[in-house]
C-alpha cells in the first residue's frame, strides 16, 4: 500500500454514502476515469474545458498523486465526479533547515449542482484521517477563499506581499553583484533552474520540494501557463565561479500610449544567495523601456525596499495569507523544526476533531532542538513545571505559530491565545522565531 492507494476513510465514504453519493479513489492509470477527473477539476475552478494534451501533461505529472472523486450515479453524466481532491506527501521546509513531510491537498472542488450538503467537509475530514493514519505530521494548503478552512483546524502560516514597483523612482542602491545576467530558453530552465530552486527552498521555511507538474507549470512549460509562455522571458544568474544561482522569469506588456512606459511582471524570482538576489533584482529595475516593475507573490520581508534610493517607491498592493497549515501530530510537528532560544513551554492545544488534542511540554535545548511529551502524563503529573511558559490555543493558532511567521503576543492580543502564565507569549516568541521569515514562493 502507498499513500496513493491508502484505504478511504470509513466515516467519510458512510456520510457520502448515506446520501447516494460514492466517494472513491481514481485509476489513474485509466485514462478515461481520470480524463473525467480532471475536466470535473477544470469546472469546478471555473475554468474552460480541458485540452487533450494538458490531460497527457497531467496523466504523465500528476497521476503518482492520490486522487480522490465523489460520483452521482443517478446523473445522466455519471463519469464525471461531482468532487475532486489530489492529495500527496512532499517536504515542508522548516525554521533551522530542516524539513517535516506534509500532505499537500489541492484541486478541492464540489460541482455547484451538489454544494453545500457536506461533500467538501467529507472530503477534508478523509484526507485529514488519510494522512493522520500514514504518520503524517500536518496537513498544507493554498487557498482560493479564507473562508473556508479554519473550520478544520487550518490557520495561515506563511504571509504573501504583492509589489508594484515604480522604476523612476527606485535607483539601485544594493550591493554590485559579481556575476552576471544571460537570457535562457524556458526548455533550459527546465533543467539548469531545477536545481536552483531546489537549493533556494531548502533555505525558506514554508516552501515545499516542487514535483514535475508544479515546476513544469512555474516555468510556463505545462498547465495553463503554456499557451501563454511565449511571452515568458526567462534569464538566469551565474556567480563569478560560473554557478547558477538564481533566476527570474517575467512578461512584459506594453502601456495603451506611451511604448516607454511598459509594465514587466515577474512571475517568478528564485535566488540562491543574496549576490544573485542583487543582480536579477537590478537587472528588472533597470530595464529599457519599462516604469513598472510588478512583483505578486513575494515575501513579506524582501530585502529590495532597502536596495532603492526611494522605499516609497516599492509599494505593497496587497498582502494576504498564503501558505495554511494543520497540524496532526503535535509532537511530530514540533520535534521537526529547530528553535531560537532554549526554553520550557507547556500548550493546552484544543482540536475538534481530536487529531492534536491534548497537553504538552516542549523543552529546547541549547542547540534549539525540542523534545515534546504529554503533560498528562505520570511524569508531570499533569501540571506545566513552574519554570514552563504556559499558553492555551487552538490547533489553529498552533500552525499559524509553527513558522514562527505569526507572534504568539499578536495573537493573544487578538484574543485568540490564551496566556496561562503572564509573559507566556513572549517566551514563546523568542523561541519559536525564525531567522528566515517563511514564505512559500508559489501555489500548489
Ligand atoms: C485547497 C483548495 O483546493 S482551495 C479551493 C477550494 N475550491 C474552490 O474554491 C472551488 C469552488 N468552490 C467549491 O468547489 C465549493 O463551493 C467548496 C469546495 C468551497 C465547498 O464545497 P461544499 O461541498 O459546498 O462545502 P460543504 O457543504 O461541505 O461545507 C462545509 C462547511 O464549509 C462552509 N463553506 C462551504 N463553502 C464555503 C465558502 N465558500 N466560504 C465559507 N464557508 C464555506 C459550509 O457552510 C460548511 O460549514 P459548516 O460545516 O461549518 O456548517
Amino acid at each position: 500500500m502507498t499513500f496513493a492507494d491508502a484505504p478511504i476513510a470509513a466515516d467519510s465514504f458512510g456520510k457520502l454514502n448515506a446520501g447516494g453519493l460514492r466517494l472513491g479513489l481514481v485509476d489513474t492509470s485509466d485514462r478515461d476515469a481520470f480524463a473525467a477527473w480532471i475536466q470535473a477539476d477544470s469546472r469546478g475552478f471555473h475554468e474552460g474545458r480541458v485540452a487533450e494534451k494538458q490531460i497527457d501533461e497531467q496523466l504523465q505529472d500528476v497521476a503518482y498523486r492520490r486522487t480522490t472523486g465523489v460520483w452521482d450515479d443517478s446523473m445522466t453524466d455519471a463519469a464525471t465526479p461531482v468532487a475532486t481532491v489530489s492529495s500527496w506527501p512532499t517536504p515542508l521546509t522548516l525554521p533551522g533547515e530542516t524539513s517535516v513531510s506534509a500532505w499537500a491537498i489541492s484541486s478541492v472542488t464540489v460541482a455547484p449542482t451538489h454544494q453545500r450538503r457536506g461533500i467538501a467537509r467529507a472530503l477534508l475530514e478523509a484526507e485529514l484521517r488519510t494522512a493522520h493514519s500514514l504518520g503524517i505530521p500536518l496537513a498544507i494548503l493554498t487557498v482560493s477563499e479564507a473562508t473556508i478552512y479554519s473550520r478544520f483546524g487550518f490557520a495561515p502560516t506563511t504571509m504573501t506581499a504583492d509589489l508594484e514597483i515604480d522604476t523612476r523612482r527606485a535607483s539601485w542602491t544594493g550591493p554590485a553583484a559579481s556575476g552576471r545576467v544571460q537570457f535562457i530558453s524556458l526548455e533550459q530552465l527546465q533543467s539548469v533552474g531545477r536545481g536552483v530552486a531546489e537549493r533556494a527552498r531548502r533555505g525558506v521555511p514554508g516552501e515545499i520540494e516542487l514535483d514535475d507538474y508544479l515546476w513544469g507549470r512555474l516555468i510556463g512549460l505545462l498547465g495553463d501557463a503554456k499557451d501563454e509562455a511565449k511571452n515568458l522571458r526567462a534569464v538566469i544568474y551565474h556567480d563569478a565561479a560560473g554557478a547558477p544561482q538564481g533566476f527570474a522569469l517575467y512578461r512584459l506588456a506594453s502601456h495603451a500610449t506611451d511604448f516607454a512606459a511598459h509594465t514587466a511582471t515577474v512571475e517568478h524570482l528564485c535566488t540562491v544567495t543574496d549576490d544573485a538576489y542583487a543582480g536579477l533584482w537590478r537587472y528588472l529595475l533597470e530595464l529599457p523601456l519599462v516604469t513598472t516593475v510588478s512583483a505578486p507573490l513575494r515575501s513579506v520581508d524582501e530585502p529590495l525596499i532597502w536596495q532603492v534610493t526611494d522605499s516609497r517607491a516599492v509599494r505593497t498592493t496587497h498582502r494576504r495569507d498564503h501558505l495554511w497549515a494543520r497540524i496532526l501530530d503535535v509532537t511530530a510537528a514540533l520535534e521537526a523544526r529547530r528553535y531560537s532560544a532554549p526554553g520550557r513551554i507547556a500548550l493546552d492545544v484544543t482540536d475538534r476533531l481530536g487529531f492534536a488534542h491534548g497537553r504538552v511540554l516542549i523543552a529546547v535545548d541549547a542547540t534549539g532542538t525540542a523534545q515534546v511529551s504529554p503533560l498528562d502524563g505520570l511524569e508531570h503529573n499533569g501540571e506545566a513545571p513552574a519554570d514552563a511558559a504556559s499558553l492555551a490555543l487552538t490547533v489553529n493558532d498552533l500552525g499559524a505559530l509553527y513558522l514562527g511567521g505569526v507572534s504568539a503576543r499578536t495573537l493573544v492580543r487578538a484574543g485568540r491565545i490564551t496566556e496561562l502564565r503572564p509573559g507566556s507569549a513572549d517566551a514563546v516568541d523568542a523561541t519559536f522565531h525564525s531567522p528566515a521569515t517563511p514564505w512559500l514562493s508559489s501555489w500548489f
